[in-house]
């Protein structure tokens, strides 16, 4: 058991969001202030590996599950090297880390990271707030003074929005890296890293794939010097629409005919090479229980998300584009989202959604194995 020192608790603290509304709390983690796209993540569990991705990156992220940091931080489970979020909201922390493989409490790791938070917020009102309005700009300010209520509004209003952010460069790897397959090696992949998790190259590794994890700025022929039989695309931060290099080298793959697979952002950067359009969803989905239908084998699996945008392609026929016939694989069930796309004349596929992560707990993990297969199909 580890035991918080909780040394910011009684510090005043507001959370402001750009349409005005206002939520006052205390502290959590970094005192100071920080501002991003408020978002809010349905998660009862993994906290750890929410703050660890890098598709957070700018984001403020309210958790609607109320007591948050029951199990601690733990040397295993970040998905990352550093924490991501923007800042962090929650309605009850936990006082005592409780867990075997605990090694610090969640608030003394976010003041370790400078990450400023806040707690005692009514999440479930600030959630329904943002369902209603749409995801926004938020600012959270504490400290024993607070600046006055116009002057906090203004700064919110002065912070960059999503719409139009290009991120991923500021979170890839600055130099490639190789993580090395498990057990006998059977396939090479590049992997472009616009924001990776880590558990998608391990995901890869048990199938006895050899990742090649190459920066957001890699080319085509970055992509091709390591020989690959299979090229990956991550998820990542940022609006879709301005990813024009990853567009460009996924060109590159697929006019080549290489097997292919992205997740999350790289299912938004195929959308866009194949000729469709991404949009702005109204707050986005993100948490651990998304239901999802794969089309061609009418199973549902319960999914992890973490996407604001989505692409725009037809559901109810297949669409000619310049690298034949695609169709709309997935579809997430609440709303019927495009979840995942799928080329019917070459090996190209990918999800909206996190096949890495362990939802429902392995539905999704199929995915990776379709990939082997495609890569496998190509050789034969
Ligand atoms: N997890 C991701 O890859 C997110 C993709 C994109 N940034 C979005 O918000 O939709």
């Amino acid at each position: 058991m580890t035991t918080s020192t909780r040394g910011t608790a009684k510090i005043p603290a507001v959370l402001v969001l750009e349409d005005g509304r206002t939520f006052r709390g205390r502290a959590y983690g970094a005192v100071g202030e920080t501002f991003g796209e408020a978002v809010f993540s349905t998660g009862m569990t993994g906290y750890q590996e929410t703050l660890t991705d890098p598709s957070y990156h700018r984001q403020i992220v309210i958790m609607t599950a109320p007591h948050i940091g029951n199990t601690g931080v733990n040397d295993e489970d970040s998905e990352s090297r550093r924490i991501w979020v923007a800042g962090y909201v929650v309605r009850d922390p936990a006082r005592l880390a409780s867990n075997w493989r605990a090694t610090r409490t969640l608030d003394d790791e976010l003041v370790a990271q400078h990450i400023v938070g806040i707690s005692g917020v009514d999440t479930r009102a600030l959630t329904r707030h943002l369902r209603e309005r749409g995801a926004m700009r938020v600012g959270i300010f504490s400290g024993e003074a607070l600046p006055d209520a116009g002057t906090m509004l203004a700064k919110v209003r002065q912070a960059p929005e999503m719409q139009g952010a290009d991120l991923a460069e500021q979170v890839t790897t600055e130099q490639a890296y190789v993580v090395p397959a498990i057990g006998t090696k059977q396939f090479t992949v590049a992997a472009i890293d616009l924001g990776i998790k880590g558990m998608t190259p391990h995901r890869m590794a048990e199938r006895g794939i050899e990742v090649h994890v190459l920066p957001a700025t890699a080319t085509v022929e970055d992509v091709y010097a390591v020989s690959p039989d299979g090229v990956f695309f991550s998820n990542g931060p940022g609006d879709p629409a301005t990813a024009d290099h990853a567009v460009s080298v996924m060109r590159g793959v697929l006019e080549r005919r290489t097997p292919l697979f992205g997740i999350c952002f790289g299912n938004q950067i195929l959308g866009r090479a194949l000729g469709f359009g991404t949009y702005k969803l109204k707050y986005g989905h993100r948490g651990i229980n998304q239901p999802v239908q794969d089309r061609t084998t009418g199973k549902v699996e319960i999914t992890a998300q973490n996407h604001g945008f989505a692409v725009d392609a037809p559901l109810d026929k297949a669409s000619e584009t310049p690298y034949g016939r695609a169709e709309v694989s997935h579809v997430g069930l609440n709303d019927n989202v495009v979840e995942g796309l799928r080329l019917l004349d070459q090996p190209a596929f990918s999800v909206q959604y996190h096949p890495e992560a362990a939802a429902g707990p392995h539905d999704a993990a199929y995915l990776f194995d379709r990939f082997v297969s495609l890569m496998e199909g190509q050789r034969a």
